[in-house]
């Protein structure tokens, strides 16, 4: 009779409680859409007044976490047979950095204060010349990265904005670790580190990530000695020190995270059909608009969600003229009330950013796709799913024949020497990505636990950017400098490792999505345009958000439950192979300590002549500290 009684009372409790679910839900979506709107307001509007606002908000979102946590705790949610409803109440209960707000409210404003400085100093951060003529991250030093060839030019961008940037932040950010750490033990972990781990929700998460990293490190081995020698024979040798790193400003890119700008220099066989088209971009007058439109054309031609049209109307897919002060670093935005959704983008017309606009679609794909999701599963399977989602298209768009299709090539020839130019233009975004990708989260995550202590922040970041990027400081590094915080997402406290579990999956979905498209050729030559089959695949997995373990999600598109190298592998076979007749008999590691006279662990000024570029002065620029 007892347990009769108590499955009934279980039973009875479990209604009440879907009820209290589906009402927290709602309120859920209210508070948080309050939020965006403030943080909104503040992203395209950087001002004392829109800040204070946000940071209002911020604080009421927190407060709401925390009291639906609190009355979370008056149901026995743990003994429920229902599975669907335990997973709710396990996610509601985890309130993330709000628990702090429940020990201490000021220290909880404080951690708030101090993410939104440094991500605004970081998003005002300008290069300048003695003229006064001052360039931002976008477009201006972006574009210089991407396309100068003058190696102290290049220098002074990269020192510049390190000096903007990191060098101003470094106190912030540690006052920031302390106060996210005693965050992240009120709600229960060890550290912030652990608490970012959680979302994963695989034991061996750590030894997962190294295992796949070993696996695609000869790929990255042999572009990294292939594009060395490249940039040898243009830049001269006498610039490379003799540990075998390249140092890190002559790769294209702020953060040498992707080299496909230096395609030029390292082109495999001259004389085909262009695969950068950013050329094609400007001569056929793209707009930011026209870029956004192709994006959301392959979504609905797959049978997925188009924009719906407040997309249009809301988002800024441009930066502002009018003097406005904004967060130009690309994000996509979920206003939780299944209506709202947008992009803020500076784009550049260029195939970068075309790239960039499919990734940010992506996002507000899966937001449409889970939008009828209670609001606590309105989440990815796990976050690297989220970074997947629109770059598994971009490897489609990116092909040449889909390129021509859509008239930014002209025409395609499939030779073998232009497939390994083809694959080459991709490995130098996909491959060159892998340890930046796996590095970022190695630092931050030494720095929450604890192995990486304050005093050495930047040698340790140093340490890891020599060993597993193989590219080295320019120019003197020491403490005064913070390096790491010249990257969007450490001031911003974005968590990095969801993006190297992204390149992992991607080309996984990809793979299924091409069988399931029947496109029978080789794997870095499918487009699955148009495939309304693979469309429908992805969009049930899309519309799970995070209501399943993540292994489940990824089985309903690939039939397997775990992460594997296997298919990346696959896609550039050919190029591997071809690379690796090209480094016969060369070396391709690099000794794992950073060339040590880049490196002092003493405080010198930042004016410190860089130790091998010839002059200072170059198109006017001349950077002051
Ligand atoms: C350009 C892109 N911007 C991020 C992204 O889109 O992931 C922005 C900023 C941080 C989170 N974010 C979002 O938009 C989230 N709201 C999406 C979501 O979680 O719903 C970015 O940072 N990228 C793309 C390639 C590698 C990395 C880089 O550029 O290093
Ligand atoms: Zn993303």
């Amino acid at each position: 009779f007892l347990q009769l009684a108590t499955a009934h009372e279980i039973k009875s409790e479990q209604g009440r409680a879907a009820q209290w679910l589906r009402d927290a839900n709602d309120r859920a979506g209210r508070v948080y859409y309050n939020l965006q709107v403030a943080r909104w307001v503040y992203a395209t509007n950087i001002t004392k007044f829109n800040g204070e606002r946000q940071h209002n908000a911020s604080i009421m979102s927190a407060e709401f976490d925390r009291e639906a946590a609190e009355n979370a705790t008056s149901f026995a949610w743990e003994n429920f047979t229902d599975s669907d409803l335990r997973r709710q109440f396990r996610k509601i209960s985890d309130v993330g950095s709000a628990a702090l707000l429940r020990k201490d409210k000021a220290k909880y404003e404080r951690l708030i204060s101090l993410v939104t400085k440094m991500e605004t100093t970081y998003s005002e951060g300008q290069v300048c010349d003695k003229k006064g003529t001052c360039l931002d991250l976008e477009p201006g030093l972006t574009r210089l990265m991407a396309t100068s060839r003058n190696y102290s030019e290049l220098l002074d961008a990269w020192k510049g904005w390190r000096d903007a940037t990191g060098r101003k932040i470094r106190d912030d950010y540690k006052e920031f670790v302390s106060l996210s750490n005693e965050a992240a033990v009120e709600n229960g972990y060890r550290d912030t580190g652990d608490y970012w781990r959680s979302w994963y929700d695989t034991a061996d998460f750590r030894d997962q990530l190294e295992q796949l990293y070993e696996e695609m490190k000869p790929l990255y081995l042999n572009l990294h000695a292939y594009v060395k020698n490249k940039l040898k024979a243009k830049y001269g040798e006498s610039l490379f020190p003799p540990s075998g790193h390249i140092p890190a400003h002559l790769l294209g890119n702020m953060w040498a995270q992707s080299w496909n700008n230096i395609f030029d220099i390292v082109e495999p066989f001259a004389g085909k059909p262009s695969v950068d088209v950013t050329p094609k971009m400007k001569e056929l007058n793209y707009t930011p608009r026209r870029m956004f439109n192709i994006s959301d054309e392959f979504f609905t031609s797959l049978g997925l969600e188009a924009m719906p049209q407040e997309f249009w109307d809301h988002s800024m897919l441009e930066k502002p003229t009018d003097g406005r002060k904004v967060v130009c670093h690309a994000s996509a935005w979920d206003f939780y009330n299944k209506k709202d959704f947008r992009i803020k983008q500076c784009t550049d017309i260029t195939m970068d950013d075309l790239i960039t606009v499919h990734h940010e679609m992506g996002h507000v794909e899966y937001y449409l796709q889970y939008k009828e999701q209670p609001v606590v599963y309105r989440r990815g399977a796990n976050p690297g799913f989220h970074e997947a989602v629109g770059d598994v298209l971009a490897l489609s768009v990116s092909t040449p024949t889909h390129l021509k299709e859509i008239g930014l090539l002209d025409n395609v020839t499939n030779d073998n020497e232009s497939v390994i130019n083809y694959l080459m233009s991709i490995a130098l975004d996909k491959i060159a990505f892998i340890p930046f990708g796996y590095l970022m989260d190695q630092w931050r995550w030494g720095v929450f636990n604890g192995s990486i202590k304050f005093e050495e922040y930047n040698k340790e970041w140093w340490k890891l950017r020599c060993k597993y990027q193989g590219v080295s400081p320019p120019i003197h590094r020491n403490e005064s400098d913070f390096d790491p915080g010249a990257k969007y997402h450490i001031p911003a406290n974005t968590p990095y490792i969801r993006y190297f579990v992204s390149y992992v999956l991607q080309f996984q979905f990809h793979e299924a999505l091409c069988n399931t498209a029947n496109q029978t050729g080789p794997l870095h030559m499918c487009d699955i345009y148009r495939s309304t089959e693979a469309g429908a695949k992805l969009g049930n997995m899309l519309k799970l958000g995070s209501s399943k373990p993540w292994p489940e999600a990824l089985e309903k598109v690939t039939g397997t439950r775990n992460m594997s190298a296997n298919a990346i592998l696959l896609y550039f076979k050919p190029l591997i192979d071809w690379l690796k007749v090209q480094n016969q008999g060369q070396t391709i590691t690099w000794s794992e300590e950073c060339p040590i006279e880049y490196y002092t662990t003493t405080s010198v000024p930042s004016t410190a002549k860089p130790a091998n570029s010839t002059g200072r002065l170059h198109n006017g620029f001349f950077i002051v500290a």
